[in-house]
């Protein structure tokens, strides 16, 4: 059987690996093999979940990330308490945001993703929802052609810890159907995109439901996409090397009706995986 979200994954690493070139990263002092421009979708009406079967994939936490930024949080201890651990790292151990005057403690991440994306601050002080906005237009049936949530706000990236990666999220609704482009301009494929496959099909599915729409497509456009130098050997010679497994399906809580359930009730086990065959994991490096 093929299976096609995940064809799209291998097929982008293997470019990498045979097509990249070597860049050298000054923030992390690591080199990248690295290409650029990577257009991938998900057909999320027809259930199409890219979720990764050459390595087990740890998709509660993606999708817990996801309810993390949604939710605005600001701290890897309440991502920590959703169950995600993905962002300890870059809260606690990144020498420059230590050094940061804006870091208010441990575990803070400053005004990083969901912050920007349910409070972006105004020239006079107050707060723009922009998730809320774009939820309550798509709720009546309106796509203004700016439907826009975006973390990217270069303005106040010395006040976060890592400027956002999937920065921009547009929602499309024709007819009764919605669809999702999500633009990312850095990429690490073999740990970060196995999370931000999930979120976007998640993301489209999740915002379709709330909003009582059928979901569509979700187009995921990436702009760098690389493997570090410390997991290019796991890769090529491991997880390349392995023959996928048939897609999983994903199954939503069908009783998640509004933004504010994702905000009050909503956690990582109201989205279930049926049929989830992998081979085993894969421990790749991470880099701060
Ligand atoms: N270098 C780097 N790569 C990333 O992908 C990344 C960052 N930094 N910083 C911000 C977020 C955090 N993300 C992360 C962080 C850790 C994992 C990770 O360790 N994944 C493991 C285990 C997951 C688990 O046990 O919950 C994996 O095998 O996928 C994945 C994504 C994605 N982002
Ligand atoms: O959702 C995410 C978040 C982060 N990443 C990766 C991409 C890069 O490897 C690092 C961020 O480093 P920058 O120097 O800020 O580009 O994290 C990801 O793949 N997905």
């Amino acid at each position: 059987m093929i299976n096609r979200p995940e064809h799209q994954y291998l097929e982008l690493c293997r470019r990498i690996v045979e097509q990249g070139t070597w860049v050298n990263n000054e923030r992390t002092g690591i080199n990248c093999l690295t290409v650029v421009n990577a257009d991938l979708e998900y057909d999320v009406g027809n259930n199409e979940f890219p979720l990764i079967t050459t390595r087990k994939s740890f998709y509660k936490a993606a999708i817990a990330e996801l309810l993390g930024y949604l939710r605005g949080y600001d701290s890897a201890a309440q991502f920590r308490e959703i169950g995600c651990n993905t962002w300890n790292a870059n809260a606690n151990e990144n020498q420059a945001w230590l050094n940061n005057p804006h870091r208010k403690g441990e575990d803070d991440m400053g005004r990083v993703y969901g912050v920007q994306g349910r409070s972006w601050q105004k020239p006079d002080g107050s707060h723009l929802d922009q998730l809320q906005k774009v939820i309550d237009n798509l709720t009546r049936g309106i796509d203004d052609r700016g439907e826009i949530i975006s973390f990217y706000n270069p303005g106040e990236f010395e006040l976060g810890c890592l400027r956002p990666c999937m920065h921009t999220h547009t929602f499309s609704l024709l007819g009764d159907t919605l669809h999702l482009t999500s633009y990312q301009r850095s990429c690490d494929v073999p740990l970060g995109l196995n999370f931000n496959q999930i979120q976007c099909f998640v993301l489209l599915a999740l915002v379709a439901q709330i909003t009582g729409h059928k979901p569509g497509m979700a187009y995921h456009k990436i702009v760098n996409a690389h493997i570090y130098e410390n997991q290019l050997s796991q890769m090529r010679d491991v997880q390349l090397k392995r023959q996928p497994y048939a897609a999983p399906k994903l199954t939503i809580n069908p009783a998640i009706k509004s933004l504010q359930d994702i905000e009050t009730w909503v956690s990582r086990d109201d989205f279930s995986v049926s049929d989830y065959k992998s081979h085993p994991p894969i421990k790749y490096p991470f880099a701060v």
